[in-house]
């Protein structure tokens, strides 16, 4: 059994902040863990705009506190985002992420799992590692 809290995913190797300062992940469980998926606590910052591309994994999303949007660029829906609401991007969706008034704090679970260093590239993307 893995007993693991979100102090122990920050300050460390575990809390990967983006290069453009848009969120903060602290990563809970990781690739190494073994559980065939990765589990994150991460924090969308408010007023951020990042374009995301997850052509490599699927993730769903759930936001626990604050506010944004979620806007799929296939068909220019706009959905917002507050406690309780989930997305799943199950077909890879292309979208922009942007964070509301306040700081959003969501559950982010990615298959194939993360190995934990991963910053988005150009597309939006994390890489697959072997
Ligand atoms: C919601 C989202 O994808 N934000 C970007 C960071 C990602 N959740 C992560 O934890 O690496």
């Amino acid at each position: 059994m893995i007993i693991r809290t979100i102090a122990e995913c920050t300050g460390n190797e575990r809390e990967i902040k983006a290069p453009n300062g848009n969120w903060v992940s602290r990563r809970l469980l990781l690739r190494d863990d073994g559980m065939g998926f990765s589990f994150h606590e991460t924090i969308i910052h408010a007023g951020s705009e990042t374009p995301i591309w997850y052509k490599n994994h699927l993730e769903a999303v759930y936001c626990v506190a604050g506010n944004g949007s979620i806007e799929d660029l296939a068909t220019g829906e706009v959905h917002q985002i507050e406690p309780g609401v989930l997305y799943a991007l199950d077909k890879h969706d292309r979208h922009i992420l942007r964070g509301g008034t306040v700081d959003m704090k969501m559950i982010c679970v990615f298959t194939p799992p993360l190995r934990g260093d991963e910053v988005h590239d150009a597309d939006g993307a994390y890489q697959l590692h072997e």
